[in-house]
């Protein structure tokens, strides 16, 4: 009766896979990549292994929907995964957690709280005083006509952005500098996120994951966030510390949980709770809203007439103001269409944050089980000819009366995700993006290094160790005052 049962449930295709290790030794160093030639093949919804673990990756737009619409609920859930869950405190976060009560409630603050659109525009003077203290430091290379390292300087950027949001400390000048900063935000995401052998080999995964040193790296990685949470936490106790304080985002967090009981029935926070968000901002904010600069700028060097169309709107509507605040970028549509368009070609977040199953359900015909990972690939539908033309050429013009944006309602398009899970500092990444682009595009000219040509910029993508996107190599430009 089972094996009739079982012969009647309809699987997604797949490749072949070993024993024990399924289909991990196909994946590949880009794996966005190899799944959507995958699915080029097998189709929108193919089932794989990892180790022990059935995943299913959905690669088209109107799976997509099923997945992040229709069954949402169904599929909410994170995985339990051995890095994440040493990372913050036993799921005590938003981006890693189970769906349940918990998660409900710390979202609520997320999006009522620290990443509502009050909170963006009271960050404003940060992001604003941060942008400008790059573009003077640009400006001094650009007097001795020495190239850039762009990438060096937006990782600093947006890093030095979250820090103060997050913190209310500036970098310089503290004991945690700028590169020390990179260095931990860096580490932390090589440890997180993903799949390690213990969460996908049954009994001998753990051997595996001490012989190779991910254990000691984890521990070392979740020891150093410890003290450094710690040591700020401790510091906004400080009974010194007055009023007039600009609130930062701990700040906030603490209060809430002073007000446990006034908040009761709304939210409830303990220090693990704050540690753990205080991660996830850490991994969500940093290295996203740099990636989508970095990539902008490449796609427009190698474009020099969409730079200049870019440059002109810009300058016509600022003038000889000195440089562009967060007030003049709703006039600057062509800016906001490079931006939506190099989010389409170049997602900072490949692969949606993977889901968990909690309930049987199908689509597109095929059985989904309870327990089953579910990850959707952003990527591969931004660039799928059934909804894009020329769907590898970026063309910001496409989004000219084009109502499709990046709020979720548009399955072809998921730079942030969709549904319950959805990313919730949509506002506060696109504001650090546009800012630091419209700037930059405003106050220099930029030429190639040493007689390169468009042609050569290299445009390979490295997942490095992250679950994000970046170029794979540093984009240099030379920058050229256009203010004297
Ligand atoms: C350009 C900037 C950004 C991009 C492209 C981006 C992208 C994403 C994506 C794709 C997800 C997964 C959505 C899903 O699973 O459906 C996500 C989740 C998340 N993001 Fe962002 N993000 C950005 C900026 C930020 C910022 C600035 C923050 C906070 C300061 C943030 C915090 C989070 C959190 C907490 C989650 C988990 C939500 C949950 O699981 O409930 N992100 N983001």
């Amino acid at each position: 009766k089972k094996l009739k049962k079982q012969n009647k449930q309809l699987l997604p295709p797949g490749p072949p896979k070993l024993p024990v290790l399924g289909n991990v030794h196909q994946i590949g160093e880009l794996p966005h990549q190899t799944l959507w030639k995958l699915s080029k093949k097998y189709g929108p919804v193919i089932l794989l292994k990892f180790g022990r673990i059935p995943v299913v990756i959905i690669s088209s737009a109107e799976t997509a929907r099923e997945v992040l619409k229709v069954h949402d609920l169904d599929c909410c859930s994170r995985p339990p995964l051995a890095g994440t869950r040493k990372l913050t405190y036993n799921y005590s976060d938003v981006a890693f957690s189970p769906y349940g009560e918990q998660w409900r409630q710390l979202r609520k603050l997320c999006v009522l709280e620290l990443f509502s659109l009050k909170r963006v525009h009271l960050f404003r003077f940060i992001r604003e005083e941060e942008v400008k203290m790059l573009m003077n430091s640009i400006s001094q290379s650009s007097s001795s006509a020495a190239p850039v390292d762009l990438s060096e300087k937006l990782f600093a950027l947006t890093g030095s952005i979250v820090f103060r949001m997050a913190y209310g400390k500036i970098f310089r000048g503290s004991n945690l500098d700028s590169t020390k900063f990179q260095e931990l935000v860096h580490a932390t995401e090589s440890v997180a996120g993903g799949f390690t052998a213990g969460d996908c080999l049954p009994y001998v995964g753990w051997i595996i994951d001490r012989l190779t040193g991910y254990h000691a790296k984890l521990e070392r990685v979740s020891h150093a966030l410890d003290t450094f949470f710690e040591e700020v936490i401790n510091e906004h106790l400080k009974p010194g510390r007055t009023k007039q304080d600009q609130e930062d985002i701990i700040d906030v967090m603490l209060k809430i949980e002073r007000n446990q009981t006034e908040y009761k029935s709304e939210a409830w926070v303990t220090k693990e709770n704050i540690k753990a968000i205080l991660l996830n901002i850490f991994l969500g904010g940093v290295d996203t809203s740099a990636i989508t600069v970095i990539w902008a700028m490449a796609e427009l060097s190698k474009k020099p007439r969409l730079m200049k169309k870019a440059q002109s709107e810009i300058r016509t509507c600022i003038g000889n103001k000195g440089r562009v605040t967060e007030s003049d970028i709703d006039q600057l549509q062509y800016l906001k269409m490079v931006i939506k368009e190099t989010m389409r070609l170049h997602p900072p977040a490949p692969m949606l944050l993977a889901r968990e199953a909690m309930s049987h359900f199908k689509v597109n015909g095929y059985d989904i089980h309870p327990k089953t990972l579910i990850q959707v690939n952003a990527w591969a539908i931004g660039r799928d000819p059934n909804y894009w033309k020329n769907p590898e050429e970026f063309v910001p013009e496409r989004f000219i009366d084009n109502s499709v944006d990046f709020r979720g309602q548009h399955f072809e398009y998921l730079p942030f995700g969709s549904g319950r899970r959805i990313c919730p500092g949509i506002n506060m990444g696109v504001a650090t993006s546009e800012l630091a682009l419209a700037n930059l595009l405003y106050c220099f000219d930029w030429k190639l290094p040493n007689g390169m040509k468009e042609d050569d910029i290299n445009m390979e993508e490295s997942t490095g160790v992250s679950l994000t996107l970046c170029k794979k190599t540093p984009l240099i430009l030379v920058p050229v005052n256009y203010l004297q």
